[in-house]
């Protein structure tokens, strides 16, 4: 029988069969995936065929996991090597960014969307608390709508607080698997308990902000949308690790550059200084915005030959 993974604690899997039965399933056996190394052999969004194992406490094994249309990871932070699948099988991603109380840096966002382009996941990003915005912040996300529109990534805002903005949130949402993930104190638990006033997930007040160590729980988990689709909430996930990225690829996860890079006289062009190249012309002229080239030029410095 099939089902599909709704939640990952270890040893245990919250599954959901194709008739909406909930159950507890844990893996028989060793399983290996895609020849990827992996610390979770089974993640939130698999579909595996399971076979019940107690029909009394509705327990069940699971006996095949089915190939994955897609998937996020990121590095585990010892051990560089493995990879811990966050989710899969989506059909986008949401970020949720701030313009204020907290900012959200432009590189975090880049980075963001080098996963997106990484993992071949459609992004979405969504400033919210806009009813703190003023006129700063409201010309500010003008420009960064325009600049993240232009190549092609769908930006929304919203005040989650004063119930704004959700209606074209919600269509974005419906009927569609979707990775929630973003920065402490963005508003993520306050649009989910939103959505679901029933869960009352954990928020809590951003005083005196710190950013770090708020968070109690680092599984991911899938909840059902009352209107249609599927939401992932990432508790403690803040960022997903790329970590074969070399240098002379980085340019391929920015769209705006990758439709440029065969005009570059070098093929390994990494478009700081060398002669001829197409994408620092298209920077200094206007062609592609050059917050994107500074965050490109940051991302590119922290990269150590092997990760950054
Ligand atoms: N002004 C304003 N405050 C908001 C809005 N949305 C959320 N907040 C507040 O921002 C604070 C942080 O919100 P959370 O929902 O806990 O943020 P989070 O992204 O879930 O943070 P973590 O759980 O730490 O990842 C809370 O005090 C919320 O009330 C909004 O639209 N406007
Ligand atoms: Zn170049």
């Amino acid at each position: 029988m099939k089902a599909l993974v709704y939640k990952s604690t270890g040893s245990w899997y919250v599954v959901k069969t194709q008739t909406g039965k909930t159950m507890n399933a844990r893996i028989k056996g060793i399983f290996k995936i895609d020849g990827i190394t992996s610390t979770n052999p089974i993640a939130v969004g698999d579909e595996v065929e399971i076979e019940m194992e107690n029909e009394v406490e509705q327990t069940a094994t699971i006996t095949n996991i089915l190939p994955r249309k897609n998937y996020i990871a990121r590095a585990t932070p010892h051990q560089n090597k493995e990879r811990h699948i966050v989710a899969s099988n989506l059909d986008q991603l949401l970020l949720f960014a701030t313009l204020k109380e907290p900012r959200t840096s432009q590189g975090f966002i880049d980075r963001f969307l080098i996963a997106a382009e990484a993992y071949h996941v459609p992004p979405i990003i969504v400033f919210n608390k806009a009813d703190l915005y003023r006129k700063k912040e409201m010309q500010l996300f003008e420009e960064r709508k325009e600049m993240y529109n232009a190549i092609g990534y769908k930006v929304l805002l919203t005040s989650v607080e004063k119930n704004e903005g959700l209606e074209n949130l919600k269509l974005a949402l419906k009927d569609k698997t979707t990775l929630l993930s973003g920065h402490s104190g963005v508003g993520k638990s306050t649009f989910i308990n939103a959505i679901f006033p029933e869960l009352e997930l954990r928020t809590k007040e951003v005083s005196g902000w710190s950013g770090k160590g708020m968070h109690t729980t680092t599984f991911a988990e899938m909840f059902d949308l009352p209107f249609g689709g599927r939401i992932i909430d990432t508790p403690g996930i803040r960022e997903f690790g790329i970590t074969d990225i070399k240098k002379e690829e980085l340019s391929h996860y920015f769209p705006e550059m990758r439709q440029l890079l065969q005009n570059c006289q070098f093929n390994n062009c990494i478009h700081i200084n060398e002669p001829g190249c197409a994408v620092k012309y298209a920077a200094e002229h206007g062609k592609i915005a050059m917050e994107r080239y500074v965050s490109y030029y940051n991302i590119l410095e922290s990269i150590n030959d092997k990760s950054y």
